[in-house]
């Protein structure tokens, strides 16, 4: 169903792609409660196979249903999901139910995994679980690449991944098991990978089943666990995320395509007024929203996709992602990567590596840690701070250069008109006053590290945006006025 299950007052998922469950949970406790995040999604916590030189996506080859990855245990998993929901940030684990391991014609050599089952992808015996080959689609056959017809995308192997019966009731009572695992140590909903590869019926049996949220962890009784079903639907394919909204949340690509377009210069700011199911996105309630994904920050390949690596523009993106209203809001958080298939930080014994934490709170040993950045976390509380309000007092220049109002609660500006200025008096919705940009500093102790804007008992503003400012947006609210 479409409810995060989060505190009232919290709003916006991090994806914190590939940490360790102890990294989380201390983040949980020195950074994300402290600064108003509302949740976690994790990565896929089920058991994967290791495949050599640990690229990324071998966390979605699972090979059985243990709670045992370069991640942790099930009990780094259950502290996490204490020290977490203890200080109010919810856990959505990553999971995978459409396909188990893909085979590497090595056999059982190729089938071991993170926690030191045995499996034979090959043959489709994955004894941990246990699953034979009854529990697979057969004849195995694989996906053809147009993508043009319903049953085969749904019923044959996507890219030798070994495709799961979940029509069948052993898969589905497998399936349902780990699922009622996860909630009992936690968890306040799910992402669900390559959701596009299994039959509405078939998720229709199965996410009713999965148990009511467990009420040790704060959840009011009778909570339904969140779904936030990963659908990549950019159009011209036989599947369409409309067959899915009905079941939770779907992932919606086209926004963090066209998002990535408008503020790579490619389209002009003035069309966002709109932006959202005016555009022929899923209806905002049921739609899962990002500027990038672990999947789409690598493919060089898609030039609309901003990620950490376009930095200016992101936080831009960013910022307007999280000061609008559409969509159920996910941060990306990365480490750094130069080649498609690589995996996180490691050491010699292939453990990932934690990141460190600088003296300004950066992140370091390889990490990016976006959701550190004080442009991007400052709008975090902006979101939380406007939360209930409409846009208002949209403007545009005509081009690049836009700006609107969060009821009385908030005031965004973006200037992406290359080279030229932005300075223009504006209606900010917001009472008299003088309010510090939380892009460019903040309100601390009763002044403003940064740019300031005073606001006139008409509501109205002086709206200073140099070309060549840092960010090229400003953002005020009620709790950075002095
Ligand atoms: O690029 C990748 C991995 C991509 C990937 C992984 C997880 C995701 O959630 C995702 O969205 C994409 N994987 C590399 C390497 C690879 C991995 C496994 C394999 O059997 C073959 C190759 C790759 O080149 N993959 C082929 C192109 C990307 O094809 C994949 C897709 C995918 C891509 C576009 C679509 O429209 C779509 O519906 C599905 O989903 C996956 C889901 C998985 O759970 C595991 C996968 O291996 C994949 C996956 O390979």
């Amino acid at each position: 169903q479409f409810n995060p299950n989060q505190w009232s007052n919290r709003s916006v998922i991090v994806h914190l792609f590939e940490w360790k469950y102890k990294d989380i949970a201390e983040e949980c406790e020195n950074f994300l409660a402290p600064n108003g995040f509302a949740g976690v999604q994790t990565s896929v916590p089920l058991e994967n196979r290791i495949v050599p030189g640990r690229p990324w996506w071998e966390r979605y080859q699972p090979v059985s249903y243990k709670f045992d990855t370069r991640s942790g245990n099930e009990a780094a998993f259950l502290d996490m999901s204490r020290r977490c929901n203890a200080v109010g940030v919810r856990i959505y684990p990553d999971i995978i139910i459409n396909h188990m391991a893909a085979g590497s014609g090595m056999g059982w050599n190729g089938g071991m995994g993170t926690g030191g089952s045995e499996s034979n992808p090959d043959i489709l015996l994955f004894p941990a679980v246990p699953y034979g080959p009854n529990d697979f689609n057969q004849p195995q056959c694989a996906i053809d690449d147009c993508y043009c017809d319903p049953a085969n995308i749904r019923n044959c192997n996507l890219v030798g991944l070994t495709d799961l019966a979940l029509s069948q009731q052993w898969v589905r009572d497998k399936t349902v098991e780990f699922m009622n695992r996860l909630v009992d140590l936690g968890v306040a909903g799910f992402r669900v990978d390559t959701v596009k590869h299994m039959w509405p019926g078939d998720l229709e049996a199965v996410f009713p089943r999965v148990k009511n949220l467990n009420t040790a962890f704060g959840f009011a009784p009778n909570s339904r666990p969140f779904f936030a079903q990963e659908v990549i639907d950019l159009g011209g394919e036989a599947i369409s995320k409309f067959e899915y909204k009905h079941l939770g949340t779907v992932t919606e690509f086209s926004f963090s395509e066209e998002i990535g377009r408008a503020f790579s210069g490619r389209l002009e700011l003035k069309n966002l007024r709109l932006f959202g199911e005016a555009w022929g996105f899923l209806p905002s309630h049921a739609a899962l929203t990002f500027i990038d994904n672990h999947d789409n920050q690598r493919e060089s390949h898609k030039e609309n996709i901003l990620t950490y690596k376009q930095s200016r523009i992101y936080k831009m993106a960013t910022a307007f992602h999280l000061a609008f209203t559409y969509g159920v809001p996910r941060i990306m958080s990365s480490y750094a990567f130069t080649n498609f298939d690589q995996g996180p930080p490691m050491d010699a014994n292939e453990n990932i590596v934690s990141r460190s934490i600088n003296a300004d709170g950066s992140c370091g040993n390889g990490w990016v840690c976006e959701h550190r950045w004080h442009q991007i976390y400052h709008m975090v509380r902006f979101r939380n701070v406007v939360r209930g309000t409409s846009v208002e007092h949209f403007w545009d220049n005509g081009s690049n250069q836009i700006a609107f109002a969060r009821g009385n609660r908030g005031f965004i500006a973006f200037n992406g008109q290359f080279g030229v200025n932005m300075q223009v008096w504006l209606q900010t919705g917001l009472s008299a006053g003088t309010y510090c940009d939380v892009i460019s500093g903040d309100k601390v102790g009763s002044v403003c590290t940064g740019r300031s804007v005073v606001v006139f008992a008409d509501g109205r503003g002086e709206i200073i945006l140099p070309a060549n400012a840092e960010d090229g947006v400003l953002a005020i609210h009620a709790e950075s006025k002095l």
